[in-house]
């Protein structure tokens, strides 16, 4: 069975393409870990949802006859004028971890920890975990914590969302990059990308995942903080003063840090125009951090531009952009 633990937008993308009969639901594990999960252990469900069944409808904008394998059992009916395919998604809340070949981590970066501590106590030493949070910092975190584990992380440019409670929509179809967090990791790497494949998603192997969340946390800094702060989609940005005032000491900062941290020479102009591509190429959508902002919920900003600037005060590198932005978003 694959776990997936964290079923919100990304959580609800995997489990409804991966097949129906091979993966469910982690729950929330509720106060302290002592109790045993399976064993007549309490748990609580997340609010709202079903006792044993967690049940929505996956939209996406892809023609069923292109749906890839693994909806299962899944209900796939299509609207011929929208080319909009809807499918009912219907997946059990996991009752036991005893025959796991893989658990998906996908919390935000902020309660992966906390999720992780309350799970893999019950959960065998040799099975893979996966860690699809945005930024950085949550995933050094696990791995440091658990480095006797096979610990992965994923970078992906899927895009999922909920507009209600029970509807899921898969945005946007992107790139899923895997690779080895900890040691042990490297072993199961072929196997984890031939299992996310069975989703019919572009799924591949990176041999240098730090590097690839890199890339994608420059880019999250340099378009989600401005987003979020001037409450606009993410090509609007490109022509406020924020932006335009800020965006080169901030590419300044990043390129002087992956240097020290990475030991990649990126230049500031070409920072500047991987964010602007991407601004550009995603030009209405509305960033997670807004979504966040506009939901009331917690944002990622600790592990984007403020991970940018811890990253900072460990090499001694001022990085008065990030902090601003930071504190800012922390502010809203
Ligand atoms: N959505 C996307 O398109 C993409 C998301 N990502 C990254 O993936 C991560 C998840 O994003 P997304 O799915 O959008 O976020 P969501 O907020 O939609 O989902 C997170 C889920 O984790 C659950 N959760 C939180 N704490 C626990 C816990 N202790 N035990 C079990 N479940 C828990 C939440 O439950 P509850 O709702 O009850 O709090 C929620 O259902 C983020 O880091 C994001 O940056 C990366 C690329 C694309
Ligand atoms: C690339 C971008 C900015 C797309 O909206 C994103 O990853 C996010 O919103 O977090």
């Amino acid at each position: 069975m694959i776990a997936i633990l964290g079923a919100g937008s990304l959580g609800r993308l995997w489990a409804a393409l991966l097949p129906s009969a091979r993966c469910g639901f982690l729950p929330r594990l509720a106060g302290d870990s002592e109790h045993e999960f399976g064993l007549g252990g309490s748990f609580s469900r997340q609010a709202g949802l079903p006792e044993t069944r967690c049940e929505y409808v996956l939209v996406r904008s892809v023609p069923p006859s292109l749906a890839p394998q693994g909806f299962g059992e899944a209900r796939l009916t299509a609207s011929p004028d929208s080319g909009e395919a809807r499918t009912n998604i219907n997946l059990p809340w996991l009752q036991s971890v005893e025959h796991l070949t893989l658990l998906l981590v996908t919390t935000k970066a902020g309660d992966t920890l906390a999720a992780l501590d309350a799970w893999l106590p019950h959960i065998q030493v040799g099975t893979p975990v996966v860690l699809f949070q945005n930024g950085l910092g949550s995933q050094p975190a696990v791995a440091e914590r658990w480095p006797e584990r096979p610990i992965l992380a994923a970078s992906t440019t899927e895009g999922a969302n909920r507009p209600s409670p029970d509807v899921l929509v898969h945005a946007g179809a992107g790139d899923t990059w895997v690779g080895a967090l900890t040691t042990s990791a490297a072993d199961y790497t072929a196997s984890v990308v031939q299992q996310l494949a069975e989703t019919g998603l572009r799924i591949h192997a990176e041999e240098n995942i730090l590097q690839r969340l890199w890339q994608k946390l420059v880019v999250n800094a340099g378009i989600n903080p401005f987003t979020a702060l001037l409450d606009c989609p993410n090509g609007d940005i490109l022509d406020s003063s924020l932006y335009q005032q800020n965006i080169d000491g901030l590419c300044s900062e990043i390129s002087v840090l992956l240097e020290a941290e990475t030991s990649e020479t990126v230049t500031p102009e070409v920072l500047r125009e991987r964010i602007e591509t991407v601004a550009r190429n995603t030009a209405s959508n509305t960033s997670s951090m807004r979504a966040d902002v506009l939901a009331g919920r917690k944002t990622e900003i600790d592990y984007i531009n403020g991970y940018i600037v811890q990253c900072g005060k460990r090499h001694g590198i001022v990085t008065p952009v990030n902090q601003m932005l930071t504190e800012r978003v922390q502010g809203l």
